[in-house]
């Protein structure tokens, strides 16, 4: 018993001994993160002394005065690498705040980096031609996801007998995320979101749920992973989902180093495990090339693109563990804002609630269906998803300006050739941007410029999409001026291809939400957005969404079979 005791204190002194050694790791990570093509020990033995002699040196890269202004750290030397180190890519808004340059160089040791905080300038650098996003991203996939170098060297065409995939893939985005592909997708989402809302029973109490953002959280999950891996979807074993957030909560630059993941990040490298083997089960019994279980194109045309470069079942699974997670995270965080921004005024939920009640098409069902066995006069109730916006153009707005609020995301490039950017729309100040620095466009000071977004910028503001014409306050000119600086899905080459699936997705169900349900006891005192650290969108401050809630039927709207059409 003595025995186990102290054996047990042994391992619980050891556990927090490897915490403490993770978190000092950790958060020496941003500053390689941001930085390097090496191999991970070049990344970690070389990249630390570096910066190390060059942080203690004080030696800073050569700055041409053609490049973006520097920014001087506060504290001489070392204040970059210690901003960096504390607030990753929060610190980013802590130098605009302090500076209010459009543009600007951090020197970080001998390293230099830009960011980007003019919408106009963010504009000129995503289309300019020789910013790379991938050598950045790509590098990051693979260790984050734990896919074997030589398959990304494959895949980036680095083997020099293969060209990079990149070109394919972009045509597999398009040709499977827009018209009919992504109609399909939207159908059989929505389908699995119409059981759940059809299973809401006021007499049982409604459904009660404890945090509004982790139950869209397993509800999101649920529905888009049907829709993107079809009958023999991994996911809707539910300890799957858990293990995608799990993954989500814990993942850490630290798994850029490809070292030891299982020991320094633990809980990300355990969740990742256990979603890569789900994967690799659906991979290897072909369930995405068989036209029957209905496998979306996505799924099945990503996979065919990716074997026929050959990469095996194993790096095919670890690959598209990435998959489900893109095509919910940003979405999920989107819907939750729209969600608790609505329901909490009561003013312009009851407008929202009006011009839903005139897109949705409600017809008298009379007569007992399967959903309804037993259960009496019923009426069918038909959200018509696709082409939804000109029907609510006030949730649309709303949902809109949720999203420029809580979208945070950083996206990153990096420079291969010397590049001149032009700001003010092509007729501004120029920056020389040096071939090998990395550029980072953050969105979050983009969509709270004053000059675009007028002097409420900060706050929630349901109608700042819409027209005159269509109830709003906004000039034509005003506008288009929001339109150019409106960035949640990045932009140029690689702008989000999942834009459109979302969009309809969320609007049909914020719609179907709005008309026919109640979210009692949301508190509107307790939302808060949290910053985000690795630039993605903002997530609620944790115990800070909304308080448990209990969804219910709305009054009038208790006999209801609800559906999607797409
Ligand atoms: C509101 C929801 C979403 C937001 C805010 C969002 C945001 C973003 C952002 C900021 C990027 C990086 C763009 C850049 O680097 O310029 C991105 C890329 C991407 N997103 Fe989304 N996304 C959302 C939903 C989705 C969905 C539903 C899917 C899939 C069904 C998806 C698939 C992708 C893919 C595949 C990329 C990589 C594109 C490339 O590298 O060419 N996204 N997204």
């Amino acid at each position: 018993m003595a025995d186990s005791q102290s054996a047990e204190d042994f391992f619980s002194v050891a556990e927090q001994l490897l915490d403490r050694g993770i978190a000092a790791l950790k958060a020496l990570i941003p500053i390689i993160w941001l930085q390097s093509k090496t191999t991970p020990i070049q990344f970690l033995v070389g990249g630390t002394v570096v910066l190390l002699v060059s942080l203690l040196l004080g030696i800073s890269p050569p700055q041409d005065p053609a490049e973006p202004p520097l920014i001087k750290p506060r504290i001489p030397v070392v204040g970059h690498f210690w901003g960096l180190f504390r607030g990753h890519a929060a610190y980013f808004t802590r130098l605009y705040d302090r500076t209010k340059l459009p543009i600007a160089t951090v020197t970080v040791g001998h390293q230099k980096l830009y960011v980007i905080y003019d919408g106009a300038l963010q504009q000129a650098a995503l289309r300019a031609k020789d910013m790379d996003a991938q050598t950045l991203m790509v590098d990051a996939v693979a260790l984050i996801f734990g896919v074997h170098q030589t398959t990304v060297d494959t895949l980036l065409g680095r083997d020099g007998v293969h060209p990079s995939i990149m070109a394919p893939m972009e045509h597999v985005f398009k040709l499977t995320l827009q018209g009919e592909n992504m109609s399909r997708l939207a159908r059989t989402a929505l389908g699995a979101l119409a059981d759940t809302l059809n299973s809401v029973d006021n007499a049982a109490g409604g459904i009660p749920v404890p945090n509004l953002y982790r139950w869209l959280q397993t509800l999101v999950s649920q529905t888009t992973s049907k829709a993107l891996w079809g009958e023999h979807n991994p996911y809707q074993n539910g300890s799957l989902i858990s293990a995608q957030w799990e993954f989500d909560d814990n993942v850490s630059p630290v798994m850029m180093l490809g070292i030891f993941p299982s020991l320094l990040a633990r809980k990300a490298h355990r969740a990742r495990v256990r979603i890569a083997a789900a994967l690799e089960r659906y991979f290897s019994a072909r369930h995405d090339s068989d036209s029957d279980s209905g496998a979306s194109a996505f799924v099945r045309e990503r996979s065919r693109l990716l074997r026929s470069y050959g990469v095996d079942d194993g790096e095919l699974a670890r690959n598209e563990t990435a998959i489900t997670l893109v095509a919910t995270s940003n979405a999920v965080s989107t819907l939750f804002w729209c969600l608790a921004e609505v329901f909490a005024r009561p003013d312009l939920l009851r407008d929202v609630r009006a011009e839903a009640a005139r897109a949705v098409i409600v017809t008298e069902s009379g007569r007992d269906s399967q959903e309804t066995a037993g259960k009496g006069q019923w009426q069918r109730a038909t959200v018509p998803a696709v082409g939804l916006e000109a029907r609510v153009p006030l949730l649309a707005s709303a949902y809109r300006d949720a999203i420029r609020l809580a979208s945070q995301s950083v996206a990153s490039r990096r420079v291969l050739r010397d590049t001149v950017i032009l700001g003010g729309g092509g007729g501004g100040p120029s920056y020389l941007l040096k071939a090998g620095t990395d550029v980072f466009l953050p969105a979050k000071q983009v969509h709270r410029d004053r000059a675009v977004w007028g002097d409420d910028a900060e706050a929630f503001n349901a109608r700042r999409f819409l027209s005159r014409a269509q109830g709003g306050d906004a000039s034509d000119d005003t506008l288009r001026l929001r339109k150019a600086a409106f960035v949640p899905f990045g932009g140029g080459k690689h702008l989000c291809p999942g834009r459109h699936f979302a969009f309809v997705e969320n609007l049909a169900t914020m719609t179907a939400l709005a008309l026919g349900f109640e979210l009692d006891g949301l508190d509107a005192v307790r939302l808060d957005m949290a910053e985000s650290k690795r630039g993605e969108t903002a997530k609620p401050v944790p115990g800070m969404a909304g308080g448990p809630v209990v969804l219910r039927r709305r009054k009038g709207w208790e006999h209801v079979v609800w559906e999607f059409s797409c």
